[in-house]
This record gives structure tokens, C-alpha cells and sequence, in this order.
């Protein structure tokens, strides 16, 4: 999929909403437990309820590799699925990998050839040998950590290197790489006041934005300093979409929760740029 359609499909439904899916057992409805694999049946309707409301899954592969083999299936099983049916939807692998050149190219294989996923994210702690494999496929998308939503984000990524925040080194330095025109950032929505200044660096690129809904972050803060004139943002929220009951009503109400984030995405659309 190319950034211009994905643009598109965030007009069209007055939406940039990634639903993430993380799918644990242990806060599934009981009913799912009893069918042959209720990772998969989750999922899928999950995705069957919201797809209209969003314009990206982010299945993030822990939550499938914790099972094993069977996880595995179910991510295939998954993707598959959203490509099949709703192939307009962008796709996101959240796998947070990269290693040694050689290594990374056979990561890349993995998640656009044969997962068949749009993109993936990628850590940048290895350097351009890392991520260039990636950055190699055409129409596909590497999402590289810059400021991520956990505390954590403040032991290395704010940390002063050279009279620059590291975060901000690790933004200027990717765009000297090999098609760069292939990355987008992973910034989290808890870190709304950071959005200004990586805007100065990375005006145009798409931003993943997680951290709104469970982890506390504010929409509208991080599209007041985040959004640029083609809205750039992919907001992602998992648990307080996908575990909005545990009922059996939960696609239902994962709707509900869904809608409510997409109407304040029109919202915000509506009032910027006056459609
Ligand atoms: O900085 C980051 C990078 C990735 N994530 C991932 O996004 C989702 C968030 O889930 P919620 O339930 O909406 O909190 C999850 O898969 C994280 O691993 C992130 O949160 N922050």
C-alpha cells in the first residue's frame, strides 16, 4: 500500500484509528475458550466489528509468539483474513525487530513476503545496516522507534548525545538512509509535548502513535502538536478497544468503543481542515 492511499482511506472514513490487536487469553470471553482457536475467532471479530472505524490492525506478534507454534498460525490466520476481506486496511506487523544486515533482510522476508503485512516496526538501537533491508521493498513500510509511550523512553531515547536528544539524532540520521522515503516513526501519545520538535525534523512522514486509551495519552494533544496538512497520524489503541467487555457482546461493544475514537478523529478532521 502506498502512503497516498492510506491517505485516502483516512478521508474516506474520517478516520486514522490502528486498532491493536493483542490478544491474551486470560481476558478473552470464556465462550472463544472453547473453539479450536479462539486467538483467530477473537480477531476476527474484532476486525469484522471495527473495520469500518479504522484504517490499521497492529496485531503485535508477542502476543501470538506467546503461544507458540498455535500463536503463530493464528497471526497467519489473521492477516491473511484482514487482506482477504478488507484490503484496503493497512496493516501493521509490531514486531520491534532488526539485526546484523544479513539477519534483518531475512526479518523483512518474514513479515512482507510471506506474513504479507504492509509494514513492520523496527528498533534503531543497531543502525542503517539494520533497517536499510527493510527499507529495500517497495510499497512496504518500516516504522522505526523514535519516542516510545513507556518510562523507559527517558533512560536512552531523551538522552543528551552530542548537544542532541537522542531521539531526535536517531530521526535525522534515518532520513540520510537508502529509501528513507519508507519510514515511518512509532512516537508515543503519552509524549504529546515532544510532537513540535519532531515535526521540525520528520514534517511530511507518517507518525504510529501509540498510548492513547490504556495508557492514559490524550488524542486531541497529540493532534494539536502531531498532525501535519495530510493528518500524518496513525493513533493506535488495543485494550481499551478490544477488551471493552468480556462478554459475549464483546465485538459489540469494541464497536462502541472504537466509534467513540473515530468521532472525535471526524471531529478533528472536520474542524482542521473544514471537510
Ligand atoms: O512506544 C510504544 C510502542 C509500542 N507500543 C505497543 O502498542 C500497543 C499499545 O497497547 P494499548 O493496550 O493501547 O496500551 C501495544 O501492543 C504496545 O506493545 C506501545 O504501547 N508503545
Amino acid at each position: 500500500m502506498t502512503t497516498q492511499q492510506l491517505h485516502e482511506q483516512i478521508l474516506q472514513k474520517k478516520s486514522f484509528l490502528c486498532v491493536g490487536l493483542d490478544p491474551d487469553l486470560a481476558k478473552m470471553p470464556q465462550h472463544l475458550l472453547e473453539t479450536e482457536d479462539p486467538i483467530f475467532e477473537f480477531n476476527k471479530a474484532i476486525i469484522d466489528a471495527t473495520h469500518d472505524l479504522t484504517v490499521g490492525y497492529k496485531p503485535n506478534t508477542a502476543f501470538f509468539e506467546a503461544y507458540g507454534i498455535k500463536g503463530w498460525i493464528s497471526l497467519q490466520k489473521t492477516i491473511n483474513y484482514i487482506n482477504e476481506n478488507y484490503p484496503e486496511i493497512f496493516t501493521i506487523a509490531d514486531a520491534k525487530r532488526g539485526d546484523i544486515g544479513n539477519t534483518s533482510s531475512m526479518y523483512a522476508k518474514a513479515f512482507f513476503e510471506d506474513l504479507n503485512f504492509d509494514s513492520v516496526t523496527v528498533a534503531p538501537y543497531m543502525g542503517k545496516d539494520s533497517v536499510e533491508p527493510f527499507l529495500a521493498f517497495e510499497n512496504k513500510h518500516t516504522i522505526m522507534l523514535a519516542l516510545t509511550s513507556n518510562e523507559g523512553a527517558f533512560d536512552f531515547q531523551t538522552l543528551n548525545t552530542n548537544g542532541k536528544e537522542l531521539y531526535k539524532q536517531v530521526l535525522e540520521t534515518s532520513k540520510t538512509w537508502k529509501n528513507s522515503e519508507n519510514l515511518m516513526y512509532v512516537v508515543g501519545a503519552t509524549k504529546a509535548e515532544y510532537f513540535t520538535e519532531i515535526r521540525k525534523i520528520v514534517p511530511d512522514s507518517f507518525l504510529l502513535v501509540p498510548g492513547i486509551g490504556a495508557q492514559g495519552g490524550s488524542l486531541s494533544e497529540v493532534c494539536k502538536y502531531g498532525m501535519n496538512d495530510k493528518i500524518g497520524l496513525l493513533v493506535n489503541s488495543a485494550r481499551a478497544i478490544i477488551y471493552a467487555s468480556k462478554g459475549t457482546d464483546f465485538a459489540e461493544k469494541a464497536r462502541e468503543e472504537a466509534l467513540s475514537v473515530q468521532k472525535e478523529m471526524a471531529e478533528i478532521i472536520g474542524l482542521k481542515f473544514q471537510v
